[in-house]
Order: C-alpha cells, then structure tokens, then sequence
C-alpha cells in the first residue's frame, strides 16, 4: 500500500468505528462464550441432582427476556433485542441437550416459523402431517415438545387442536404469538397474465377473501392441506399463484407477485407449545382450562362468577360441543395468573364444586415476543 492509501485509509472515518466494532465483537464473543459455559455448569448441576433432568425451563427463559426487553435502552427496539437473546439461549440449551420440537408441517408452514420464534434455531424441529401426529410424538416422548396453532385473529379458533385436547394428557407449557403475512406466489415458470387458480389452505384464503375478490375475482381458489403445500404446487404450474408466508416462499423459491395481502392489518396466529410436565410459575402467566357445564339455565354466568369475584382477568372463552350428551358443552377458558396462585386456587375449588368436570390444561408464562 502506498504512503498515499494508507493516508486515505486513516483519514477515512469508516476504519476508526470499525476499529471500534472488532473491538466489541471481541468482548461480545467473550461473553457469550462465557454465557455458554455457565449453562454447561447448570446442566451438571441439573444432572446432579439425579432423576429425570429437565434441561429446557420456560419460566426462566421468559424471565430472561422479560429482563432484557425492560433493561434494553436502544437504538435496536425491544423485540430486537430479545430475539438476538432468544438465539442466545436456544444455542446455550442446545449444549445442555439440543431440545426435539414436533410442529404442524410440512416444513415452510407458520407452525414452523412459530416453533422457530419459541426455541430458537438451534432447536431440532421435527414436521408431523396432522395435529393429532404432533401430540402423539409428544406423549410418545419421540420429541420434549410439540407446536400447534390454536387461534387466528380473523378465523378464530382451531377447533381441531382444542377437541385433541379434550382427550390428551399434555399441558400447555407456553404460548407464541405471530404477525401472520401472506404473499401470493408465483414459480418461475408461472405466466403471470394467465393465472386461472390460487392455492392456499383454508383458513388463509378467507384471511384473504376481500384482496382477492378486489384484485382477481375470476380465480378458482382451491384450498390445500397447509400453505407450503400450496407454495409446493405452483412451482411445477404456469397458470397456478399460491398464498404463503414468507418461510415457503423462500423454501419453494417463488416470486411475489403482490406483498401483505391478508385483510385485516394486524392479523396473528397464536400457537401452543405442548409438553409433558407441568410448567413453574415465571412471574407473568395463563392459566387454560377445559370445563364441562350440565346444561342448565345459567350455568354459563354461574361458572364464570368465580373469575369475576377474585378479580381474575379472563383472557378468552371458547364453546364446543361436549362428545358425550348431544346438547352439554364444553368451555375453553384462558385467565391471567398461575395454578399456583392461592387466588387462582379458590376460584379453581369454586368452578370444580360447579362443573361436571374440570381440567388444567396448563399455567404457562405470557408469550414474550
Ligand atoms: C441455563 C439454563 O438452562 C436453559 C438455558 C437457559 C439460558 O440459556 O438462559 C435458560 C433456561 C433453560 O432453558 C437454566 O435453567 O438456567
């Protein structure tokens, strides 16, 4: 280098912060390093202490990154902030003992990009073709965890997941909320003035119902198994666009023909993390109960009276009908606080003196992110 580019070189202002940046990458990775090795130390611990170790704690992570998000002063905003911690974390438990994670597939799904948000890329992610698949591999114990979407905020419920509920011995150990963005989709190969035919699973194509109607009424829409199926298909069509999400669109390769065209602006899925064991309280929680009403008069009012009368916040209440009895029904019902919670215990005597039956499905931390 000549006397004259070294000058330019060090009157350049770019070389004195990235001076700076290699600096703190140093300490960075230190620390993180550091970080690792004290969750290896947890993990003897944990071993230690004999019996079946549970390496993955929910509470505690939630704790973490409520921590960090309150703690965090920017410029990176706090949601930032707490994925880079979540990757951190997610690696840190891959070295105790990589956490096995079964998801609604195929791979590309929402499902998937759910699981991702929750455990981190470090995760193993396994897809299962139906829900009743993904909590059989969690009772099976073939996988610690399984993730299925239970609500969409313009669809409502997933009434499958909540009837599988109904007769599985899981609980819910946590719960992720995601924007849900749809594209249409084309292939390479896809003439984009001949498209005759959307793909997309149900629930997406009414997510999309006015767009459509205003921008391609004449399009035959045919509803698939999952939008990567969708996505799948139109790779191999030229007269064929999908709806899918990021995740598939770039798992199939495909092209966006139009960007954010689900109706309603803040459209999100809430999905469910289901485990084995019973889930400590982390300081913020839910609670989600199943409850079986004899149908009477009022039973409804009767039943939610406790809730109200220890100031209890319910957080939704969902009805289905009960498999036994043509006309008894069900109630899914999700509240703030812990099982735990001497509050939440005596309204939780109250409603099982009231119901026919009554089961926790799960007190589990506030989705974080
Ligand atoms: C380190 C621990 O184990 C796991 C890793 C965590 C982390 O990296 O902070 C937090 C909780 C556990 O899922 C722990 O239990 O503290």
């Amino acid at each position: 280098m000549s006397e004259a580019d070294k000058g330019a070189e060090q009157s350049n202002p770019l070389v004195g912060l990235r001076d700076r940046i290699d600096e703190l990458d140093t300490n960075i990775l230190q620390l993180i390093s550091e970080r690792a090795r004290l969750a290896q130390e947890v993990a003897r611990v944990k071993l230690a202490a004999g019996g079946d170790a549970v390496f993955y704690r929910p509470e505690r992570e939630a704790q973490v990154l409520r921590a960090i998000m309150e703690k965090n002063i920017g410029p990176l905003d706090d949601e930032e902030m707490a994925r880079l911690f979540r990757e951190i974390m997610s690696a840190c438990l891959a070295l105790e003992k990589p956490v096995r994670v079964a998801y609604l597939g195929p791979e590309g799904t929402f499902t998937q990009q759910a699981a991702l948000k929750h455990f981190g890329h470090s995760a193993v992610c396994v897809p299962m073709s139906a829900i009743d698949e993904v909590f059989r591999e969690v009772e099976a114990g073939a996988v610690n965890y399984g993730v299925v979407p239970v609500e969409n905020s313009s669809e409502g419920v997933v009434t499958h997941t909540l009837d599988t509920f109904m007769n599985s011995s899981l609980q819910i150990c946590g719960e992720v909320v995601l924007r849900i963005h749809h594209h249409l989709l084309c292939g390479e190969n896809t003439r984009q003035d001949k498209i005759t035919r959307v793909y997309s699973h149900a629930q997406s194509l009414a997510q999309c119902r006015k767009w459509l109607d205003a921008h391609w009424p004449m399009v035959e829409k045919v509803a698939v198994s999952s939008n990567a199926e969708a996505a799948r298909r139109v790779k191999s069509e030229w007269n064929s666009a999908a709806i899918a999400g990021d995740m598939a669109a770039e798992l199939y390769g495909l092209t966006k023909i139009a960007e954010k065209i689900e109706d309603e602006p803040d459209n999100s899925t809430r999905f469910l993390i289901i485990g084995n064991d019973s889930v400590p309280a982390s300081g913020t929680d839910k609670t989600s109960l199943v409850v079986a009403m004899r149908n009477k008069p009022g039973s409804l009012h009767r039943l939610l009276a406790p809730f109200h009368c220890y100031d209890i916040d319910l957080t939704r209440i969902e009805t289905r009908p009960a498999r036994s009895g043509v006309w008894n029904y069900v109630f899914f019902i999700d509240f703030s606080g812990h099982k735990d919670d001497p509050k939440v215990q005596y309204v939780l005597r109250e409603v099982e003196s009231l119901a026919a039956e009554l089961k926790v499905l799960g007190s589990y931390p506030k989705g974080v992110l």
